[in-house]
C-alpha cells in the first residue's frame, strides 16, 4: 500500500489553505531519516495560514510525498478542486499603491511582501502606482470596475478613504442615486476593499483585523475574507461632503489633523508632534449637537462585550438591513422619530463608527463601537481642566473605562448635527430642530461671551471645509477583506472538521 508521508505534522482547514503546488521533491534538503531505495519521489506542497501571536498570519507550507505518482496526483487534484469551490475567493484584484502614505514604503510592501502571495495564490492583478492625490477615485470612476473581485488599497486610512469614495460614488452613480440627498438610501458595494497597511494610523485596518501588518491582511484577502462596514455620510446644506468609516473629529482630534498637514514630512511622527502641540493650546469650542439614538440596535457604547468575528449585534442589524430592502417603501421616517439637543463647550467631539483601535490606542476611542450595527458611538468630551483631559487620553491606552468622567459622555446614534455657535445663526437649521423639539439642554455650561473660533473636521484624517454638518449612519454600506478580530484564534484551526488530517 503506497504511503504519503509529510514534513509536517499539522491540522489545517480547507479554507485556510493559500495554495497547492506539485513540488520537486529533494531528498538532500528533506532529511527523511531513514535509507530508502532510490525511487522517484513524487512530492506536492500545501502553503496554508499560519496563526501567530495578536491575530498575525504568516504564510507556511507543508510537503507530502510518495513514491507512487498517481496517488501524489490524485492528492493534489483533490486539494484543488477543494480550493476550487472556495468561492469567495478572489480571482482577479485591481490594486492601488500610494508610493508616499506612511512611512513612504507602500512600493516595497506591495512587491517584496504582497505580490509574491498573491501569485502563489494565482490572484492576477492590475496595479496601478498613484501619481497624485485623488488618482485612485477618479480612477475607479473610469476603470470596468465589475470585471474585479476586489480593490486593494496599499496605504493609509487616506489612501482607504479615496478608494472607499471612489467605488460607493460610482455605485450611486452607476444607479443614478444623488449623494448630495442626505436622505438618500444609497446602494450597497458588494466590490470588496482589502487595505494593505502602510500608513501612519492604519486604523481601519488594526480595527477590523486586529493587526496593523500586511502579511496577514494579504492572508485575509487571499483567503476571502468579508466584513461588512458601516459608512456614515457627511453633508452641508444639501451638499455631499464625504463618507467616514472611522473617526469624524471636531476639536483636539481636528486641530491635530490640521496642524499635522503642514508637517507631512514628518511621517507618522507628525500626529505626536501635533498631538502635544494641540494637548498644550487647550482649545475648547462651543456649538450644539442634534441626535438621534440608535434604538434598532441592543449594544451600547459601555458595554464590556466587544465586536469581534461573527459579531451578534452586527448579525441582527444585517437582518434587519434585509428585512427593510424586503419592505422599501414602507420604511419608517426618520423625522418621526426623537431627537436629543445639546448644547455647551466641548474640547472634543468625536464620532466613530468603528472603534478606532489602532496601535496608539489598541482599545480605540470607543472599544464597545460595532462595525457593522448600523451605529456611531457620539463622544462629547465637556471643557474640563488640562489635567482632566490627560487623564481622558491616558486612558485610551490602558485598561481604565474612558467614559467614566463627569464631563465625557456617549451616545450610540444613528444620526447626528452638529453646529458651531460662530456659524449657528447664519449656516444650520440645527437650533430650528432644537427649538422645536423637546431636547435635554446642558445647563451646566451656559454660552459664555468669549470669543471663540471655530475647529476643523477631521473625516477619516482629512479636513472637511464646513464646521456645520449632517451626519446619518448608513448600515453595512461596504465590504472588507476581513473578519473582525478573532476572539482568540490560536487553537481554532485544530476544531475544524474540513481538516487535511481527516482527509488522511
Ligand atoms: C499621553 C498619551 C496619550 C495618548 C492618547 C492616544 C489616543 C490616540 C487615539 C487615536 C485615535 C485615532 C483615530 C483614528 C483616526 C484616523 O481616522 C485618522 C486617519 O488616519 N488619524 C488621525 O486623525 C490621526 C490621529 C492621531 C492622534 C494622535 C494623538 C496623540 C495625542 C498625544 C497627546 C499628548 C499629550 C501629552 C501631554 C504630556
Ligand atoms: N501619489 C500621490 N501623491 C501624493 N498624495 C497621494 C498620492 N497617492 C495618494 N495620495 C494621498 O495621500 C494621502 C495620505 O495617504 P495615506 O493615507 O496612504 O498615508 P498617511 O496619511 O500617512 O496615513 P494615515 O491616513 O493612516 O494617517 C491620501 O489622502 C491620498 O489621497
Ligand atoms: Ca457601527
Amino acid at each position: 500500500m503506497p504511503q504519503l508521508h509529510s514534513t509536517e505534522n499539522c491540522f489545517v482547514p480547507i479554507s485556510e489553505i493559500i495554495a497547492v503546488e506539485e513540488t520537486e521533491f529533494n531528498k538532500k534538503q528533506r532529511n527523511i531519516g531513514r535509507w530508502q531505495k532510490m525511487a522517484k519521489l513524487h512530492a506536492f506542497t500545501v502553503y496554508y495560514v499560519k496563526k501567530a501571536r495578536n491575530h498575525r498570519w504568516r504564510c507556511s507550507d507543508a510537503t507530502f510525498w510518495c513514491e507512487d505518482e498517481h496517488l501524489c496526483n490524485q492528492w493534489t487534484q483533490a486539494l484543488k478542486e477543494l480550493l476550487e469551490m472556495q468561492k469567495s475567493r478572489p480571482k482577479q484584484l485591481l490594486v492601488y499603491i500610494n508610493p508616499y502614505g506612511g512611512k513612504r514604503q507602500g512600493k516595497r510592501i506591495y512587491e517584496q511582501k504582497v505580490a509574491p502571495l498573491f501569485s502563489l495564490a494565482s490572484i492576477s492583478t492590475d496595479v496601478v502606482i498613484t501619481e497624485h492625490a485623488n488618482h485612485a477615485k477618479d480612477n475607479l470612476f473610469e476603470v470596468n470596475i465589475y470585471k474585479y473581485d476586489g480593490v486593494v488599497c496599499v496605504g493609509g486610512d487616506g489612501m482607504f478613504s479615496e478608494v472607499m469614495h471612489g467605488l460607493i460614488g460610482r455605485m450611486q452613480k452607476d444607479s443614478g442615486i444623488d449623494q448630495n440627498n442626505p436622505k438618500a438610501s444609497l446602494v450597497q458595494c458588494n466590490i470588496r476593499i482589502g487595505i494593505i497597511p502602510a500608513g501612519s494610523t492604519d486604523c481601519i485596518c488594526y480595527s477590523t483585523v486586529g493587526i496593523s501588518d500586511p502579511v496577514t491582511s494579504a492572508l485575509h484577502i487571499i483567503l476571502g475574507d468579508c466584513q461588512p462596514l458601516d459608512v456614515s455620510s457627511v453633508h452641508h446644506n444639501n451638499t455631499f461632503l464625504k463618507y467616514s468609516v472611522s473617526l469624524l473629529g471636531y476639536g483636539f482630534y481636528g486641530d491635530i489633523l490640521k496642524d499635522s498637514e503642514k508637517k507631512r514630512w514628518m511621517g507618522p511622527m507628525r500626529y505626536d508632534y501635533s498631538g502635544f502641540k494641540t494637548f498644550l493650546s487647550h482649545h475648547y469650542y462651543e456649538g450644539t449637537i442634534a441626535y438621534q439614538p440608535a434604538k434598532h440596535t441592543h449594544g451600547s457604547p459601555r458595554d464590556k462585550e466587544r465586536c469581534r468575528t461573527g459579531c451578534y449585534i452586527c448579525k441582527q442589524s444585517e437582518k434587519q438591513l434585509a428585512e427593510q430592502s424586503k419592505e422599501r417603501g414602507l420604511k419608517h421616517e426618520e423625522g418621526e422619530e426623537e431627537w436629543k439637543v445639546i448644547k455647551g463647550k466641548f474640547l472634543a467631539i468625536n464620532a466613530v463608527s468603528m472603534s478606532c483601535a489602532c496601535p496608539r490606542s489598541p482599545k480605540g476611542l470607543s472599544p464597545a463601537a460595532h462595525l457593522a450595527d448600523g451605529s456611531a458611538d457620539l463622544i462629547l468630551v465637556r471643557k474640563c481642566s488640562r489635567f482632566d483631559f490627560l487623564r481622558y487620553l491616558v486612558r485610551h491606552t490602558n485598561q481604565d473605562d474612558q467614559f467614566d468622567f463627569p464631563f465625557v459622555d456617549v451616545y450610540r446614534v444613528k444620526c447626528f448635527q452638529f453646529t458651531s455657535k460662530l456659524s449657528e445663526d447664519n449656516e444650520s437649521n440645527v437650533m430650528d430642530i432644537g427649538k422645536k423639539r423637546f431636547g435635554q439642554f446642558c445647563r451646566d455650561h451656559p454660552a459664555c461671551c468669549c470669543s471663540i473660533v471655530n475647529s476643523t473636521w477631521n473625516c477619516d484624517g482629512e479636513t472637511l471645509d464646513s464646521s456645520a454638518v449632517e451626519v446619518r449612519v448608513h448600515c453595512q454600506l461596504m465590504k472588507l477583506f476581513a473578519r473582525g478580530i478573532e476572539e482568540d484564534c490560536k487553537d481554532e484551526a485544530a476544531h475544524s472538521q474540513s481538516s487535511i488530517e481527516q482527509l488522511l
